[in-house]
């Protein structure tokens, strides 16, 4: 088998053939043998004495792209006149776009859209700010805010860096949940000037999804902004995360016939996805929680500068055990892996209890790669697409949101996210569930409508929503 990797991709070559010393079989042969896979050929032009081709090469081994590359240029009458890489290509110019929803025609449009008929809308709102709601975009618009620090597990890679990730997250609010969302870095990681654009910006939002930014100060930010804003904020990376690693754990425990109270859980990475995780187990009847972090396990034996390890370290290794990962894994039954790509070894899997569960989800790369451990692992899941049970947050922000913004909730609490984990579990139902399969797909167009139903059905029970939606 190949070597997947995060080289997965696939790529454009032009190449330029002068036809009097080379023929196109060549140019097929040095690229299969440098590991790539033509896909696609369209012949651009061609004449007697040149041929220019678009070869369409998909490429799963690390390093075959620069393998490939050098093949080609090393046959003689073979010029590669360029590479493109069609994820580049899919992000020129951003990956969304925003369009009014009735065109201007006519004058009479324009006096209505704009000034002067405008006027008397924004009166409208400022005699009733509530008006908001319906007479602005503010109903069906959520930011998706970073500031760049923590982004997917690339870490701190700045606000122009981060744009891309928050774009595709706004392509998944409108695609899964027709939400209108915007994506918007911020170049500042200080708390307080973070906490101060958020509020400066949420006229315009219904809520505002918190996204990569690193722990402690996304505790902190998100504190505040729940108890100064009255829109729901939310950081994906914590509970969404927790919403979808709670789902995919009801089924993987139902799997494997544990009980929650009875399981003990190791996680690794206590950051913001980490802490966040660890809350929801602890609602869902959790006793037995060990938590690891570069430091090693964290225990009640130590104190910690990090503000929430010390909250950490007081509610979680009831028995006290100290050491690393190594340490805490011995005879445990579920990995959460929050932390960093490839740090979990097969003997770390080998050394857990029989039918050992693990939930490797740093992205892009996980702890362990599932075709290193998936003959010695009861369930295995990652954050990946390219492998089965993905746990991603994608799998709960659209629904939440959807369901959030459709009763006009304040807040997003604990009830609506059990509500949405329960929601995305129950999709699967027991014929169907297998070590494979304990979490759907993103795409099966049930997850969003049952996480709304259900949020909008715990929003109205907790008091958070402010209208009953329609049907
Ligand atoms: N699958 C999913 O839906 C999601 C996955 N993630 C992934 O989880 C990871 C963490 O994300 P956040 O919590 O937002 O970041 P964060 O920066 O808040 O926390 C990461 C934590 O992992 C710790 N860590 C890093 N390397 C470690 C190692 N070798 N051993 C033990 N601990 C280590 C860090 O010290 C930090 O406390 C990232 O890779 C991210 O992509 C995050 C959110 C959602
Ligand atoms: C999925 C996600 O939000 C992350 O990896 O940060
Ligand atoms: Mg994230």
């Amino acid at each position: 088998m190949k070597e997947r990797s995060m080289d997965g991709k696939t790529i454009i070559l032009r190449l330029e053939i002068d036809t009097q010393q080379a023929y196109f079989g060549k140019a097929v042969s040095a690229i299969e043998a440098a590991g790539g896979d033509i896909v696609a050929i369209d012949v651009i032009q061609t004449d007697k004495q040149v041929s220019i081709r678009d070869l369409t090469v998909k490429i799963t081994e690390a390093g075959a792209a620069e393998r490939l590359q050098a093949a080609l240029q090393s046959v003689p009458g073979i010029r590669l006149r360029h590479v493109s890489d069609r994820t580049f290509l899919l992000h020129l110019g951003g990956k969304i776009t925003i369009q009014p929803k009735t065109p201007i025609q006519n004058r009479d449009d324009l006096s209505r859209v704009y000034t002067p008929d405008v006027a008397r809308v924004c009166q409208a709102i400022e005699a009733d700010p509530k008006k908001a709601f319906t007479l602005t975009i503010k109903r069906n618009t959520v930011a998706v805010v970073s500031d760049g620090s923590a982004v997917l597990g690339l870490g701190n890679i700045g606000p122009y860096a981060a744009m891309p990730v928050m774009e595709g997250k706004a392509m998944l609010f409108k695609q899964f949940a027709d939400v209108d969302a915007f994506p918007i870095c911020l170049d500042t990681q200080d708390t307080e000037q973070i906490i101060a654009s958020i509020k400066h910006l949420a006229p315009a939002f219904g809520g505002i999804n918190l996204e990569d930014i690193s722990a402690p100060r996304c505790f902190e930010i998100e504190r505040r902004l729940r108890d100064e804003l009255d829109i729901p904020v939310f950081h994906d990376d914590q509970h969404g995360t927790a919403v979808v690693l709670y789902a995919g754990l009801l089924n993987a425990l139902k799997l494997t016939k544990r009980k929650i109270e009875d399981t003990r859980f190791v996680i690794c990475g206590i950051g913001a996805a980490g802490t966040a995780c660890t809350k929801m187990l602890l609602a869902g009847g959790a006793k037995h929680i060990v938590g690891v972090d570069r430091e090693g396990i964290l225990t009640a034996d130590k104190t910690y500068s990090h503000p929430m390890w010390q909250w950490y370290a007081q509610n979680t290794n009831e028995a006290r055990i100290s050491g690393g990962l190594t340490e805490a894994l011995a005879n445990a039954d579920v990995f959460i892996g929050v932390s960093a790509g490839g740090i979990l070894t097969r003997e770390h899997i080998q050394s857990m209890a029989p039918e050992p569960i693990v939930f490797a989800m740093a992205n892009p790369e996980p702890e362990i790669r599932p075709e290193l451990a998936e003959d010695i692992v009861a369930v295995m899941a990652t954050g990946r697409s390219d492998y089965p049970n993905q746990i991603n947050n994608v799998l709960c922000f659209p629904g939440i949101f959807r369901g959030a913004l459709d009763s006009r909730a304040v807040t997003i609490n604990e009830q609506m996210k059990l509500a949405a984990a329960e929601a995305i579990a129950s999709v699967i139902n027991e014929d169907e569930l297998s070590r494979f399969y304990i979490i759907p797909s993103v795409f099966n167009a049930r997850v969003v409508e049952e996480v709304r139903k259900r949020v909008i059905q715990a929003a109205q029970d907790s008091g958070a929503a402010r209208r009953r939606p329609r049907e």
